[in-house]
Formats: structure tokens, C-alpha cells, sequence
């Protein structure tokens, strides 16, 4: 029993590990495409998406000073940081989006995107997970007739990218849990 316990856990861990293959031509312009489309409207479908990622997972907001301790959905909406964050997340996406044939420039945005939550605001990485999925969920939410099947993968995989390549980055730089946070 405690063997097998391992080996998922093992298991796990490849699969996290696992470096997904890059955007062929066709998902890079399912990707472009779609967000062309998402951007448009970047404000709102950036507060929709954190207010989503706080809502269902409260610990995520352990992070931030200003909105931490508030629950009214509203409020949160209302909140400058959370705003600034949204506006933050959905500029870096952009950036990503805008320059998928520039697999260096992709690669020093993830990189500082990185550093900074590694080393400046101690965000676990899981975060990076979690929030993908909130992302992947909201587009199909807020976007059903853009977001077909296709497209969804084309997503699925570019964020993923973004996670291991953060993941990578949290390595590099030694990055450990820290059990004190408690949200
Ligand atoms: C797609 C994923 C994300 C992107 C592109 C992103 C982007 C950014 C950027 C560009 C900044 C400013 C960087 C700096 O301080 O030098 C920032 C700050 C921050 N991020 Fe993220 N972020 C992401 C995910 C997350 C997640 C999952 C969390 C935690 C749950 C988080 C928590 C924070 C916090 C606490 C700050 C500082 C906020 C402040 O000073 O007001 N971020 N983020």
C-alpha cells in the first residue's frame, strides 16, 4: 500500500517534470486568434479571472497585502491590487501571445515572471497550476463560441509552458516552501 503510495507520487512527479512539446504553427494561430479576441475586452475578463481564482481558492490571496483578509466579492473587485494584478497577468500573457515564434523573448518574460514571484513575493508555485486551469475555464466561460475544442488544447498547452518554465525557474533559483505562510 505505502509502495504504491510512492509510485503515484512518483508519478507525479515525471508528469510535472515533463516539458511540454512546443506550439506547432496551427496552435500558435489558434492561440493568436482566439486572443485577439479575449484582449479586447482584457479588463474585464482579467478581473473575472483572479476574482475566479480567489473565490474557489481562498489561499491564493495569502499574497496579498491589501485584499487578504476580504471575502465580499465585490469588495474584491473593488480592490486596487487585485486590479493592478489583473491588468499585470493579462499584459504578460499578451506579451507571450504576441511573440510565440520568439521563443527567447517567451523565455525572458517566463523567467522574470519567475524571479520575481519566487524571490520577491514567495508565491508557491502550485499557484501557477491552479491559476492555469482558472484561466483555461473562464475563456471557455466567457468565450464558447471561440473557444472550441482545438483552441482549448492550443491554451492548454501554452499554459502549460508557462508553468514549467516558471517551475524551472523556482528550481533554479532554490526556491523552498515556506511552512510558516498560512493564509
Ligand atoms: C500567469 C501567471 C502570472 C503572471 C503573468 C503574473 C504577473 C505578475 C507581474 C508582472 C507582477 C509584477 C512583478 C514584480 O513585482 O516585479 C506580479 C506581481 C505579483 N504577483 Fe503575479 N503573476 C502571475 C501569477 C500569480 C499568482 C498565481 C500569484 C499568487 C497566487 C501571484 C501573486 C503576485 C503578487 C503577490 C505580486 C505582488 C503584487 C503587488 O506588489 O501589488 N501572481 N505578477
Amino acid at each position: 500500500m505505502e509502495r504504491k503510495q510512492r509510485e503515484v507520487d512518483h508519478l507525479e512527479l515525471e508528469l510535472e517534470l515533463e516539458r511540454p512539446s512546443p506550439l506547432t504553427d496551427e496552435e500558435r494561430v489558434l492561440v493568436q486568434d482566439s486572443w485577439a479576441q479575449v484582449f479586447q475586452n482584457c479588463e474585464d475578463v482579467g478581473v473575472t479571472i483572479l476574482i475566479k481564482l480567489f473565490v474557489n481558492f481562498p489561499t491564493a490571496k495569502q499574497y496579498f497585502r491589501q485584499f487578504k483578509h476580504i471575502e465580499d466579492v465585490r469588495e474584491l473587485e473593488q480592490s486596487p491590487q487585485l486590479r493592478k494584478h489583473a491588468q499585470r497577468v493579462m499584459n504578460a500573457i499578451n506579451t507571450l501571445v504576441e511573440n510565440l515564434d520568439n521563443s527567447e523573448k517567451v523565455a525572458s518574460v517566463l523567467k522574470l515572471v519567475g524571479k520575481a514571484h519566487a524571490l520577491k513575493h514567495n508565491v508557491d508555485p502550485v499557484y501557477f497550476k491552479i491559476l492555469s486551469g482558472v484561466i483555461l475555464e473562464v475563456l471557455g466561460e466567457e468565450y464558447p463560441d471561440v473557444v472550441t475544442p482545438e483552441v482549448g488544447s492550443a491554451w492548454t498547452k501554452l499554459l502549460a509552458t508557462l508553468c514549467y518554465s516558471v517551475k524551472a525557474v523556482y528550481d533554479e533559483v532554490g526556491w523552498k516552501p515556506q511552512s510558516a505562510s498560512t493564509g
